[in-house]
């Protein structure tokens, strides 16, 4: 995967690849229809998972007959390095935006891992605005959980991470009651340089992969350098909190419920 430079740390990973690019650019016009929109998030996603999954999933080295080892004993073996099926995922399902990438990131680590090293864990969870409208926190409202998270390596696939007020309600739940993660993956779409800022302070010391990083409320003498050079004066959320450029309302999309 094309990986685009930033100074946001190592912690963060930001795709850097015309087809990501492309796929985000539909989903995020007003043009495309719903269909259009899951399709492209489905495609997404199954590129955040992977680049996740090679990263944080411990490795072991493996020799695996092929069909041609009868033909060639000894020589049709595939060597090499696999996901250690040991390991053991929780995916996070936050209710809304992220049920269709916790699916599909669910789907894909059950083709890599034991079906029974991958549980899918739900939270029910709803941004809150003032009287203004600016965003002021996050309810959750209720979980499915499924067990603890001790050692187990937690993959939240939340496509617009624009305050991060929904990853950190939802990674405080965990760490206040099912135990330490081996690994946190958080997977956006698209996140703002505040959303990397409020998630990477978490005590649960997370990884971010995204396809994109908007920060279209930038003044223009920063958008003009690297990603993350100007941390503190890049701005990617507007007043209501929603992504700039960004989106839209990609909950409300997804699900044609205007609230
Ligand atoms: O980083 P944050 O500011 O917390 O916002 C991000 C949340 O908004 C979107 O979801 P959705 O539209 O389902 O949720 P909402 O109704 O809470 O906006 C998105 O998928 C996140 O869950
Ligand atoms: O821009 C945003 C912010 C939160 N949720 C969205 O769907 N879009």
């Amino acid at each position: 995967m094309h990986r685009s430079e930033h100074g946001y740390g190592e912690r963060v990973t930001i795709f850097d690849d015309p087809v990501t690019a492309t796929l985000l650019a539909r989903l995020g016009s007003p043009d495309s229809t719903r269909a259009e929109v899951l399709a492209n998030l489905r495609s997404v996603y199954a590129g955040l998972c992977a680049e996740a999954a090679v990263d944080r999933l411990p490795r072991v080295r493996r020799e695996v007959p092929t069909r041609m080892e009868e033909k060639h004993p000894g020589t049709g073996i595939w060597r090499g390095e696999l996901v250690d099926p040991a390991s053991e995922v929780v995916v996070v399902d936050v209710i809304r935006g992220g049920i269709v990438p916790s699916q599909v990131c669910f789907e894909a680590l059950s083709r890599i891992l034991p079906e029974d090293h991958v549980r899918l864990d739900h939270l029910h969870m709803s941004r809150v605005t003032g009287p203004d409208g600016s965003i002021t926190g996050t309810d959750l409202f209720g979980s499915k959980i499924g067990g603890p998270v001790e050692g187990r390596h937690l993959f939240v696939p939340d496509p617009m991470g624009a305050t991060g007020s929904t990853v950190v309600t939802a990674l405080d739940h965990y760490l206040e009651s099912f135990g330490t993660p081996a690994s946190v993956s958080v997977l956006t779409a698209i996140c703002t340089p505040e959303f990397l800022r409020r998630v990477l302070e978490h005590p649960a010391n997370v990884h971010v992969v995204t396809g994109r990083l908007d920060r279209g409320l930038s003044p223009d003498v920063v958008l003009a350098t690297p990603p993350g050079t100007r941390w503190s004066e890049e701005r990617g959320l507007d007043a209501d909190g929603y992504i700039v450029p960004g989106a839209g309302g990609v909950g409300e999309v997804l699900n044609n419920s205007w609230c």
